[in-house]
């Protein structure tokens, strides 16, 4: 498995690292940073409030409530209405600290997803290769909005350390000696968080690995459906699917117990031995003075204060780290640099004639494995060029380097006598019109599959496009002609269907180049003799570089050239090369022998 497929949570990130994901992603919130302050200063109000509130509330206990009638109706109603005001204050401050803090995260993770969808659609095949599909979903998606717990951690957190200054300056307007001895708890409150933090990361990065892996099953057993079926595997992928969900299950148990067995319990104990604390501590003072009940009552508050914000942060812990996973494999993508090919600086050259030539290219996917080894032909302008040969020799291959997809390592590709690297990307996808064995269809209707959503494009040319290569026929049968609905990938149009639709699409754009991938291998006999027809005229005045495994549809081409592990063995005329009696002659009379016996 690649570095790139491996689950992230198999190993954990070292602190260098987890302090640049924070930073960066603090700094990529930036824009919005003035709804975070926000959200922060109304937080900060709050904090305020809420240690006033057992301050006002003590003073009220001690100065009216323990003497015998000094209490009277203004003063009752004075307070309730103080406590009143405080109560709603704190409400609405609550809100608006939740609402800011909200509708910044939630532009934050937009932002995010954009940078990294605009990044996905900068980087090259090379990229896709390897990292599969659903896991880019998952990146784009799950991860960013898993960013926002990680915010809501630090939000939770500034908030717990403001309440717990306005708790501890409360505390301090009540007894300052009572205050001091509070402080002993706050080692015994940063060591419990520390080893929670330490325990329960464990627990959750050992979950999240195994959802990985039932993730990847359930994909696998997704994607696999059909094979699945004609195998009858389906007891052996219910009996391993059992198997990680049940480890998963343990793990999340183990979460799950630690949870509710450690968290609450720890902070409950650290709470009650504060608590303890402080009525040993009044207990003694009054011994020599009269410890008034109000005092007690904000002390108590005031504890309860600092301890319950402290388990919702330490709630948040999991989801932070999850963030923080996230954040980093967002990261990762952000950076990566395995970017499509790029044209030099000034390209700026056309596509006019569309003459090709290779002069020595070498081209290799990794840098390791060498693919093509010193390829060299020439297509004059409106040649049809055939690439033939076994499994693996290379055809795609050659297609991928002159298309762009994939950078080749050294020679040359000429178009039009000039470096393709000096012809403008835009040209290159608009001059040449590629069609791939099993082409994709975009949700929409037949028209904007044709089209490509170019608008520069009519309905006209898009109807002549489909009569040109003989799928008017069809469109028009169908309900809603031009506009029938299509959906994504196409299901509910055959093999054939799709490939002349895609003949269409190449063909609207009337491109100089030709280059097609196998492209009748998925069809019946009749529907390739349509095939063929509408192929022979889209050939007409265009280059065409054509990959066949059935030779016999590129009997005619101008020149074929015979690839094995990369290398071209043979290159000549059908009848030139049957007259070799070498490789070619070889396929030539197995396909023959093949399809007689058919
Ligand atoms: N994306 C890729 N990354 C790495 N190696 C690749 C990639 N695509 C193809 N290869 C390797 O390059 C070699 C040539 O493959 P290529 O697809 O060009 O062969 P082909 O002649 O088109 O085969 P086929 O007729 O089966 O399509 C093979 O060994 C293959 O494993």
């Amino acid at each position: 498995m690649s570095e790139k497929n491996s689950s992230v949570w198999a190993k954990s990130i070292p602190i260098k690292e987890q302090i640049r994901v924070i930073v960066t992603l603090v700094r990529m919130a930036k824009p919005f940073r003035k709804m975070f302050f926000g959200a922060l200063a109304i937080g900060a109000a709050f904090a305020l409030l809420q240690a006033a509130a057992p301050r006002i509330i003590a003073y009220y206990m001690t100065t009216y409530l323990q003497q015998r009638d000094s209490v009277t109706l203004q003063v009752m109603i004075s307070f309730a209405v103080l406590v009143a005001v405080i109560r709603v204050s704190q409400a609405v401050a609550d809100a608006l600290n939740a609402y800011y803090f909200t509708v910044a995260a939630e532009y934050a993770l937009e932002d995010i997803r954009v940078q990294v969808f605009r990044k996905l659609h900068t980087l090259g095949m090379r990229f896709f290769d390897q990292v599969p599909a659903g896991s880019l979903v998952t990146r784009v998606n799950n991860d960013t909005a898993s960013l926002a717990d990680f915010w809501r951690f630090f939000m939770q957190l500034t908030f717990v350390v403001m309440s717990m200054i306005g708790a501890y300056i409360g505390m301090l307007t009540v007894s300052v000696k009572a205050t001091l001895l509070m402080l002993i708890v706050v080692p015994f409150i940063v060591g419990s968080v520390i080893l929670y933090q330490r325990f329960s990361s464990s627990l959750f990065r050992h979950m999240r690995e195994r959802l990985s892996h039932l993730n990847a099953k359930i994909a696998e057993s997704i994607t696999g459906i059909d094979v699945i079926q004609e195998f009858y595997q389906e007891d052996r992928f219910k009996k391993s699917f059992a198997k990680v969900n049940g480890e998963y299950f343990n793990a999340r148990f183990r979460m799950v117990k630690a949870d509710a067995l450690l968290l609450e319990p720890m902070v409950d104990m650290l709470l009650g031995a504060a608590m303890v604390l402080v009525f040993w501590y009044f207990g003694v003072m009054s011994m020599s003075t009269v410890v008034s009940a109000g005092v007690i009552y904000a002390f108590t508050t005031y504890l309860n204060n600092i301890f319950s914000p402290l388990e919702s942060v330490m709630n948040l812990f999991s989801p932070f780290q999850e963030g923080l996973v996230s954040g980093y494999r967002i990261l990762g993508i952000l950076a990566d640099d395995t970017y499509a090919p790029a044209q030099n600086v000034d390209a700026k050259q056309d596509i006019t004639a569309g003459k090709i030539a290779f002069q020595h290219v070498d081209f290799s996917y990794d840098g390791q494995h060498q693919i093509l080894k010193d390829l060299n032909f020439t297509a004059n302008p409106g040649d049809t060029v055939a690439l033939v040969g076994h499994t693996g020799s290379g055809k795609s291959s050659t297609i991928n380097a002159l298309m762009r997809f994939y950078e080749f390592q050294s020679g040359n590709i000429l178009i039009d006598d000039h470096d393709i690297r000096d012809i403008a990307l835009k040209n290159i996808r608009q001059k040449m019109g590629l069609v791939l064995q099993d082409p994709f269809m975009f949700f929409g209707d037949i028209s904007s599959n044709i089209r490509m959503y170019d608008d520069t494009i009519t309905d006209e040319q898009v109807k002549a496009a489909a009569e040109f290569v003989g799928a008017d026929k069809f469109i028009s049968a169908l309900p809603g002609n031009y506009h029938a609905k299509v959906q994504e990938g196409g299901s509910g149009f055959s093999a054939g269907e799709k490939q002349l639709i895609s003949f269409a699409r190449a063909i609207v754009r009337d491109p100089k180049i030709l280059i097609l991938d196998e492209a009748t291998a998925n069809v019946d006999t009749e529907t390739e003799a349509l095939i063929q027809k509408s192929l022979l005229k889209m050939r007409q005045n265009r280059t065409t570089i054509a990959i066949a495994h059935r030779l016999s549809t590129i009997k005619d081409a101008d020149l074929i050239l015979v690839l094995d592990k990369g290398e071209v063995v043979e290159h000549g005329t059908h009848e030139e090369l049957l007259q070799l009696q070498g490789q070619y002659y070889d396929l030539y009379r197995l396909q023959g022998i093949t399809n007689d016996s058919n």
